[in-house]
C-alpha cells in the first residue's frame, strides 16, 4: 500500500476531507500517517487503524517516506516545507489545497470531472504537483461544466454571493455571534406584535454601527449586511478572489491565460457555507435553452438541474437547501434582454466539499492508480 501523509487533517477543510475519505472508505487503500504542526506524539485518530501517533509537519525526513501527501495546513505551510522537500530530491505526489502552488508552471489545478484530461496528461509529463483550486472557480466550473466541454463560452461573468466559511472557523462562528447580538438588542420589541417595524430597524442599525458588535474576525458587520470585496487588492482594481476568476479557469482547462475571459465581482453574505454565484455567460452560439439545459444536466452526475420555475426554485436552489451535499443546483436557465447568445444561469454549492475537499480526496485516488 503507498504511503501517504495527511497534513492539516484536524481543520475545517481537514475535516472535510477526512469525513469524505471515511465515507468512501479511502483509508482502507493507504497506509496513513498523520501530520501535525502543533501535536507531534499525541496519539493518531483512531479511524485510521495503525497510524500510530502525530509525526512532526516540519520534519523533511518524515515527509521523504511518503509517497502522496495530502495538505490542507494551509498556503504558509506550503511555502515553507514545500520548496525545501522538492530540492531535496522527493518525488512524490504533492495534493495541496492552498493557494500557494497552483500558478506554478509545473503544477495543476485538479478538478477530474472537468479536466481529467488535463491531469492525466500532466501525470504521463512527470508533474507531481497538484492543487484544488479556488472554491468559487470550482463551484463555477462544475456547474457550467457543460458549456464549458462544448465550447460554448465566449467569456462570462460570475457576480459571487460567498459564504463565511470560505474565511475559517472564527469567521462562521463570528458571523453567529453578529446574528444572535442583533436579535438579543431588539429581543423585547421582537416580542411585542405592537411595537414599530422602523423603531426596530433604527436600534439594529444603531447597534451594527456601534463597537457592541463582534467584529473582530470580519473587521465589519456581516450578519444583515455584505461585504463586496474578498482577499485582498490588487493595482488593476480587482479582488484576488476576482483575478482568479480568468487565471484559475483557463488553467484548469490548460488553455493559456486569458483565452476564456472571466469577470466579476465577488460578495460576502450570510451563508455559513455554500457560495452561490449568479452568471452572464455569452456564447459563442445560439443555442435552445432546452439544449443548454441538457448540457449542463449531463456533464456530472452532481448537478441538479433546477427548472426555472418560481416555487421549484425557491425551496431547491438555496444554499439553506444544499449545504453539506455534493450537490451542485445550477438554476435560473434562461436567455437574457441583451441578445439569443446571452445566457443567465445561477448556481449554488457547498464550498467545503467541491470547493476544498472532494477534488484533492479524488486526486488522491488518481495518485493511488499510478
Ligand atoms: N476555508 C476554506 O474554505 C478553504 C481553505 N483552503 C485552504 O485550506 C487551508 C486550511 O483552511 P481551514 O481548514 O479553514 O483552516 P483551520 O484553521 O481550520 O485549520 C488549519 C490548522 O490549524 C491547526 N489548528 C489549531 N488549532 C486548531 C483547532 N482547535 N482545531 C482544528 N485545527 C486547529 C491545525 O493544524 P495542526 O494540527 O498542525 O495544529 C489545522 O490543520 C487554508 O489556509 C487554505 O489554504 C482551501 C480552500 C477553501
Ligand atoms: N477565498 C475563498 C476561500 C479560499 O480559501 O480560497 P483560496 O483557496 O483560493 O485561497 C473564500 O473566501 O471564499
Amino acid at each position: 500500500m503507498k504511503k501517504v501523509g495527511l497534513v492539516g487533517w484536524r481543520g475545517m477543510v481537514g475535516s472535510v476531507l477526512m469525513q469524505r475519505m471515511k465515507e468512501e472508505r479511502d483509508f482502507d487503500l493507504i497506509d496513513p500517517t498523520f501530520f501535525t504542526t502543533s501535536q507531534a506524539g499525541q496519539s493518531a485518530p483512531e479511524y485510521a487503524a495503525n497510524a500510530g501517533v502525530l509525526q512532526d509537519a516540519f520534519s523533511l525526513e518524515a515527509l521523504r517516506e511518503m509517497d502522496i501527501i495530502v495538505s490542507c495546513q494551509g498556503g504558509d505551510y506550503t511555502k515553507q516545507v514545500y520548496p525545501g522537500l522538492r530540492e531535496s530530491g522527493w518525488n512524490g505526489y504533492w495534493i495541496d489545497a492552498a493557494s500557494a502552488l497552483r500558478m506554478n508552471d509545473d503544477a495543476v489545478i485538479i478538478l477530474d470531472p472537468v479536466n481529467r484530461n488535463v491531469i492525466d496528461q500532466s501525470i504521463d509529463k512527470g508533474i507531481r504537483t497538484f492543487a484544488g483550486g479556488n472554491c468559487t472557480v470550482s463551484l463555477m466550473m462544475l456547474g457550467l461544466g457543460g458549456l464549458f466541454e462544448n465550447n460554448l463560452v465566449e467569456w462570462l461573468s460570475s457576480m459571487t454571493y460567498q459564504a463565511a466559511s470560505g474565511s475559517g472557523a472564527r469567521h462562521m462562528r463570528e458571523l453567529i455571534s453578529q446574528m444572535g447580538a442583533i436579535r438579543d438588542h431588539v429581543a423585547p420589541e421582537l416580542n411585542d406584535p405592537a411595537s414599530a417595524i422602523l423603531d426596530i430597524d433604527r436600534k439594529v442599525s444603531e447597534f451594527m454601527r456601534s463597537d457592541q458588535l463582534p467584529t473582530d474576525q470580519w473587521g465589519v458587520p456581516l450578519a444583515g449586511s455584505l461585504i463586496p470585496w474578498i482577499d485582498t487588492q490588487l493595482e488593476n482594481g480587482q479582488s484576488r478572489e476576482e483575478w482568479k476568476g480568468q487565471a484559475e479557469t483557463n488553467k484548469i482547462l490548460g488553455l493559456s491565460a486569458g483565452t476564456i475571459p472571466v469577470d466579476g465581482t465577488c460578495v460576502r453574505i450570510g451563508a455559513m457555507r455554500c457560495h452561490s454565484q449568479a452568471f452572464t455567460i455569452k456564447l459563442k452560439k445560439d443555442v435552445d435553452v432546452s439544449e443548454i439545459e441538457q448540457m449542463l444536466a449531463s456533464h456530472n452526475q452532481w448537478v441538479d438541474l433546477v427548472p426555472n420555475d418560481r416555487d421549484v426554485t425557491m425551496n431547491r436552489l438555496s444554499p439553506a437547501n444544499i449545504t453539506g451535499t455534493l450537490n451542485i443546483g445550477v438554476g435560473r436557465v434562461r436567455k437574457m434582454n441583451m441578445g439569443s447568445k446571452y445566457l443567465n444561469v445561477f448556481s449554488v454549492g457547498d464550498q467545503l466539499l467541491w470547493g476544498a475537499a472532494e477534488p484533492l480526496r479524488r486526486m488522491l485516488r488518481i495518485a493511488l492508480e499510478d
